[in-house]
């Protein structure tokens, strides 16, 4: 599950191991995570080059001209239209605190097993959000497992922290893991708001992701090196399913692949820039203009690759519809009402099903 990691009604399966346990001695990988689909979708490197990129900064600086940032705003609309995707530079975050966000993560899973399982996740289905250490969220026995390991913070609303999954181990991790929180959060408001302004809605609009009550849920991604990657998944092909993602990806490693026009797409590490991507409900919201596109992450042999994505997620209650301006005779409204809370349950019932959630939504 991806963006709505909710685990209150469904009852989790717990794995004996690891991803990291089982990768240790090149073993190949167990029956579980062994891909079943056929993979006869191309990649094409020629386009990786093209992805977008954004500079944040062109759009909410004071001192650029109205003309340079209606340029960057269209730009904007054009990469999550026909992308969903983008490379966000001047977002204003230190690269310094990247780099140290990356180096913690990764001192983090080269801690010994018995420290990491401090902070496992306590899969008692209590909560609404997973919280802690552990693998990919299983539900059935059949499931294809992810060839990762993982830990999941819900970072807002932040009554509903649980800091006993919050480790200290490394040194000053948690310290990071907020300030980054805060960092990215302005950056989606910013993100959010110009979102909705390239489309001639009212700069609120997608606001609902960043307000005080809505969910931000953040997941450490960590792929062990595999000695089959061709047999596995580091993540199996899916969309994210809240409002918007915004991903810190590892600055050596790539994996991560988009699917566009019927090729996976490689994406390529830009250093320090930030990834953000549409999510379901922001595809809905925008009655499909903005894309939700499906995405993957292959491993390799050699190295682990780190990934740090941060989900924002609208408010439980709001109502989540094709924006009304967005509805015309000649593109009629795509998608039903519902709250983001039903859409997060709908979402995940379709993935648990090999389904997308938003192709249950359509009217
Ligand atoms: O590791 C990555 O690059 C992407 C991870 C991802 O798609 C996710 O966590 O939803
Ligand atoms: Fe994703």
């Amino acid at each position: 599950m991806d963006g709505n990691q909710q685990s209150s009604t469904q009852e989790v399966l717990v794995l004996e191991k690891q991803v990291q346990e089982l990768s240790i001695n090149g073993d190949e990988p167990p029956p579980r995570f062994i891909r079943r689909d056929k993979d006869d979708v191309p990649i094409n490197t020629s386009l990786s080059s093209s992805i977008p990129i954004i500079d944040l900064h062109v759009l909410s600086s004071p001192s650029s001209s109205s003309e340079e940032k209606d340029n960057e705003m269209e730009k904007l609309k054009l990469a999550l239209s026909t992308w969903g995707f983008f490379q966000a530079i001047g977002h204003n975050i230190p690269s310094s605190l990247l780099d140290e966000m990356q180096r913690k993560a990764n001192d983090f899973f080269d801690l010994p097993m018995e420290e990491k399982k401090k902070y496992s996740i306590n899969y008692d289905g209590k909560q609404d959000y997973l919280q802690g250490y552990g693998n990919d969220l299983v539900v059935s026995e059949d499931q294809l497992i992810d060839w990762s390991d993982r830990l999941y913070l819900l970072i807002k609303p932040l009554d509903q922290r649980e800091y006993k999954h919050w480790p200290d181990n490394p040194n000053g991790f948690r310290k990071i893991i907020n300030e980054y929180s805060m960092k990215t959060h302005l950056v989606a408001e910013i993100v959010l708001k110009y979102m909705a302004k390239s489309l001639g809605l009212e700069e609120n609009y997608f606001h609902s992701a960043v307000q005080e009550n809505a969910p931000t849920f953040l997941r450490f991604n960590y792929y062990p090196p595999c000695s089959r990657p061709d047999l596995v998944y580091g993540v199996k092909p899916h969309a994210d399913g809240g409002a918007i993602t915004i991903l810190l990806q590892d600055k050596e490693v790539e994996g991560l692949q988009i699917l566009k026009d019927g090729n996976w797409i490689k994406v390529p590490i830009v250093p320090h820039a930030l990834l953000v991507n549409v999510a379901d409900q922001v595809e809905i919201m925008s009655n499909g203009v903005f894309r939700s596109v499906v995405h993957r992450v292959i491993t390799n042999t050699e190295k682990p690759r780190f990934s740090l994505a941060m989900f924002y997620v609208p408010e439980k209650e709001i109502d989540i519809e094709p924006a009304k301006d967005l509805i015309t005779e000649s593109k009629p409204r795509l998608f039903k009402k519902m709250k983001s809370e039903e859409y997060g349950e709908l979402y995940f019932q379709s993935s648990s099903r090999g389904m997308r959630g938003i192709d249950n939504a359509r009217v």
